[in-house]
């Protein structure tokens, strides 16, 4: 074979590839328009008895010079691409997704921001028990450097028979400790029509695992203008926690930090397994910031600096943990809280591995 031979057959090679590649994005557009119909009628993307059609109708025509097997592989790749065209465009229309807004969302809580690069942390007991308990945490986490003081008032508790929590009583005593201490308080709320009443007391409105999809709350939490920390469901996927902070931004509310605190897995060694790497993931996926809660992961005292190290290198904005000042004698969660004297070790590790300049 001459050059000059060589050379017409890769030019009539150069045709055909961009005949394939307009035939290809061809298929693209008309797949797009197919999976817009699907997703308006509730269809899923995948359809293998489509698939099994579409290769048996190809085998029908197929001539050579290749082997079926390798003509079949290559259409499972197109139809690969494809279904990943359909989910891709379903994704970019999630108003959380960084597609959508690709700078970082940044939220403030009456002048603290989370999510602007500084590492925040969220302190505070499991439960409020009384204003003398608070006010005890309070305390030591302010001398810290700590602007963010959590404690539940409703406690969603896998048994009715365990402590519910002081209710509405619960969260005046946090406003009140954290009026005294200049800091910002968040808390739990259950039941959509305490999101209203609770805009008294609470900077931060929190939506626990086991509420991630009480879809009226989440809409009640989306007309709410405060800030709201949305944590992960005990087995929900990243897509369903992505969907649910969806169902918080949709209503107009886009102030919401994201909060990985374990999921449920088949080990037992800790309470939950802490799902390290959706930190990154969900900071790839949507423009929000992301805590990790290293009390509820782990459920283990001796586990909370390793996690919140873990979770800090790995580029989370800010960590919660649960404090107490004895908690063997807590009402809710007693084995997983630090003391004081943990808790101001805790930090101090902290402090030195991340060289953090927390905010007095
Ligand atoms: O025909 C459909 O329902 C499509 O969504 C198109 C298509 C394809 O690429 O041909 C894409 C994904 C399905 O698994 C099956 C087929």
């Amino acid at each position: 074979m001459t050059n000059n031979q060589l050379d017409q057959l890769r030019h009539q090679l150069d045709d055909v590839n961009i005949r394939l590649l307009d035939m290809i994005n061809q298929r693209g557009q008309l797949v797009k328009q197919i999976g817009d119909l699907k997703k308006g009628q509730g269809m899923k993307a995948f359809d293998p008895v489509r698939e099994r059609e579409m290769l048996d109708h190809i085998i029908e025509h197929h001539k050579g010079p290749f082997e079926y097997a390798t003509i079949e592989h290559l259409f499972k790749e197109i139809f690969k691409a494809a279904k990943e065209l359909q989910e891709d465009d379903h994704r970019k229309t999630l108003l959380v997704s960084r597609k959508k807004k690709p700078n970082d969302t940044v939220v403030d809580i009456g002048g603290i921001e989370v999510g602007n690069g500084n590492q925040q942390f969220v302190m505070g007991p499991c439960s409020v028990e009384s204003h003398q308990q608070v006010d005890a945490v309070a305390s030591v986490i302010k001398q810290k450097g700590i602007q963010l003081l959590r404690g539940g008032a409703f406690k969603p508790r896998t048994s009715p028979y365990d402590f519910q929590g002081l209710g509405m009583e619960g969260l005046k005593i946090l406003r009140d400790v954290g009026d005294r201490h200049g800091l910002k308080v968040v808390s739990e709320i259950v039941n959509p029509r305490d999101i209203e009443p609770a805009h008294e007391y609470l900077d931060v409105i929190q939506i626990g695992a086991r509420n991630m999809q009480n879809f009226e709350l989440l809409k009640e939490a989306g007309k709410s203008n405060r800030p709201i920390l949305l944590k992960r469901g005990l087995a929900a996927t990243i897509n369903e926690f992505m969907n649910a902070a969806e169902y918080i931004i949709s209503q107009g509310n886009g102030q919401i930090i994201l909060c990985e605190r374990g999921i449920r897995t088949y080990e037992t060694s800790t309470r939950n397994t802490l799902d390290i790497t959706a930190v990154p993931v969900l900071k790839k996926e949507t423009h929000l910031p992301v805590m990790v809660d290293v009390t509820h992961s782990t459920g283990r005292r001796d586990l909370l600096l390793p996690a919140a190290k873990a979770a800090l290198a790995i580029g989370a904005d800010g960590i919660m943990a649960e404090v107490h000042p004895d908690p063997a004698t807590a009402l809710s969660d007693s084995q997983q809280q630090m003391d004081i004297d943990t808790f101001n070790h805790f930090m101090d590790e902290l402090q030195a591995f991340y060289k953090m300049d927390a905010k007095v």
